[in-house]
């Protein structure tokens, strides 16, 4: 089976060499003022020109109005949008209409429970994103390297659409694989030097990580 691979938080032109080199399909953009990964549209558009034809541009949104979603579809034209806050049903409609890009809608995943809250959205999102619950006080709602419990998501319905996040790394995507089996796979922090500073070893590593994995699954 195909495997996604969405590398997110991307700043600068050698990560997104890194990320495109080491084979990710998606490549994120994240739009949060408060996230160390935050970029401007026109910032982001210079990236996703460069990964034009190579990896899908994901523009990653919070609860954005569309004064904002205007500037990013306008400036960066990115293949999708992830919507990573409480976005409803209604206005993952709203947003998939008037721009008329897919749409991949984020949930935070603490217990199995969680996973019932995509059924509105099913028929509406395109994708999902699976992220862990974020700790108590951040002040991000994603990108804060904390994983959950991959067992969950063997209760979904085998028709479910989805990427796998939240503290991946290469030491762990093994396991992550192995018990989730997910479509996708996205990472951030785990491919980080520092917060918001990507760098190209750790993102190369996770590559030949998720390439052993991957190897020892087929054997
Ligand atoms: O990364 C961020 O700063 C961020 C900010 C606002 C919304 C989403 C964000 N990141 C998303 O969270 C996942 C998981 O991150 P991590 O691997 O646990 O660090 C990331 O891939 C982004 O899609």
């Amino acid at each position: 089976m195909a495997l996604d691979i969405k590398i997110c938080g991307l700043k600068t032109a050698e990560a997104l060499t890194a990320a495109i080199e080491g084979g990710a399909s998606h490549v994120g953009f994240i739009f949060f003022p408060k996230s160390p990964r935050n970029v401007t549209p026109e910032q982001a558009a210079t990236l996703r020109e460069q990964a034009h034809g190579r990896a899908k541009g994901v523009a990653v949104t919070v609860d954005a109005d569309d004064t904002f979603l205007d500037a990013i579809v306008h400036t960066m034209q990115p293949d999708m949008l992830q919507l990573h806050g409480s976005e409803s049903p209604q206005r993952v409609a709203q947003v998939k209409a008037r721009y008329a890009l897919p749409v991949m809608k984020a949930f935070a995943v603490h217990e199995a429970a969680d996973l019932a809250r995509i059924a509105p959205y099913r028929g509406i999102a395109d994708r999902f994103l699976f992220d862990a619950r974020p700790p108590a006080g951040s002040e991000l709602p994603g990108g804060n390297g904390v994983r959950f419990d991959w067992t969950i998501l063997a209760g979904l319905d085998a028709g479910v659409d989805y990427m796998l996040s939240g503290g991946l790394d290469a030491a762990n995507i093994g396991d992550a694989l192995r018990l989730a089996n997910p479509p996708g796979i996205d990472i951030s922090s785990g491919v980080e030097s520092a917060p918001g500073v990507k760098d190209a070893a750790l993102i190369e590593a996770f590559f030949k990580a998720v390439a052993a994995a991957r190897n020892d699954r087929a054997a």
